[in-house]
């Protein structure tokens, strides 16, 4: 049985405070699994990360409904010029962009978003995401500037902390709200009253503890899902594809053109995006760790405790 393999990737922009991408790939009866909380993270939120890998390396995933998925692709907190760049070469047609950082502005921000309308056309579609770093007042102002910025917003992510906020944003804005945190996050995804307060529910397979458990977390929900990645390498992303395959219905583009933040993989079968679809796969690629992928022995370490650890 191969043995646990510890990676370490930079990203080529500096994504949600994280500069290096690192978790460990774990082989099983069905294939291979990624366990990738980020740092923020401890043991014990951790462990929902682990029952997805355990999953896709022992179990496998559901039968899927559909061969195809399309993505939107992810431009971080970069400067117009290459933001246009990012999407103009990813072939998406849906674009989105990340708002709200604290070292920039909103000026900046509708800046980026429309240097990103430029690269797509009229056709395409924007949405944003904050992050949770607004609140109701400066959220219903951003949206408003933002939404002008681009020409039309497709929905909004997380602008604010709380559930209740969400709803409150809501009610004063005619863009969608999308839920992230508010569910991955939550104590129990599966009680979150996400539907007073969302039109979207973006779901994601490691927080939620593998594609089963998120596909009742979708069906909770009772809103239109989004399938979107926590930035993992291929061997990850394959898990959220699964998800997306199996969804009974999909109405929005899914966050798992994501591959393309990282400046490596952990296999060959890179899972980049191809005139804006991905495919969806029975299995994970097989890992083909190349040298400068592979992590230092001090990283290996601390990653093998940190999986023992939460293995409990
Ligand atoms: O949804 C996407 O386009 C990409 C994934 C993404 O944004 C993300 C990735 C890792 C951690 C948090 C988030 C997020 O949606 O907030
Ligand atoms: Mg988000």
């Amino acid at each position: 049985m191969p043995e646990p393999l510890v990676y370490a990737i930079p990203l080529r922009n500096r994504f949600r405070g994280v500069t290096v991408r690192e978790g460990v790939l774990l082989h099983g009866p069905a294939g291979w699994g990624e366990f990738c909380p980020f740092a923020d993270y401890d043991d014990r939120e951790s462990a929902p990360w682990l029952a997805a890998a355990v999953e896709a390396s022992h179990r496998g995933w559901p039968e899927p409904v559909r061969d195809r998925v399309e993505v939107n692709t992810t431009v971080p907190v970069v400067d117009p010029e290459l933001a246009y760049e990012m999407v103009a070469k990813s072939g998406c047609r849906t674009a989105k962009v990340k708002v709200a950082d604290p070292r920039t502005s909103i000026v900046e921000d509708c800046e980026r978003v429309a240097a990103v309308r430029d690269a797509l056309g009229p056709g395409g579609a924007i949405r944003v995401d904050a992050n949770a770093a607004w609140d109701v007042g400066t959220a219903v102002t951003a949206i408003r500037e933002l939404d002008r910025a681009a020409g039309g917003l497709e929905y909004v992510e997380q602008p604010c902390p709380d559930i209740d906020e969400l709803a409150a944003v809501r009610r004063r804005t005619d863009v969608r709200i999308a839920a992230d945190e508010s569910i991955r996050r939550a104590e129990d995804p599966l009680r979150v009253a996400v539907a007073k307060a969302a039109d979207v529910a973006v779901i994601k397979v490691a927080p939620l503890g593998g594609v089963r458990r998120a596909l009742e977390v979708a069906e909770a929900a009772g809103i239109p899902c989004v399938v979107s990645s926590a930035v993992e390498t291929s061997v990850g992303l394959a898990a959220g594809l699964a998800l997306a395959g199996a969804l009974p219905e999909l109405d929005f583009a899914c966050g798992l053109g994501t591959i393309s933040l990282l400046t490596n993989d952990t296999s060959s079968d890179s899972l980049s995006p191809v005139d804006g679809y991905l495919p969806v796969l029975r299995t994970a690629p097989e890992p083909d760790l190349a040298a400068e992928a592979r992590a230092d022995d001090a990283t290996t370490t601390a990653w093998l405790d940190r999986l023992h650890r939460v293995a409990g």
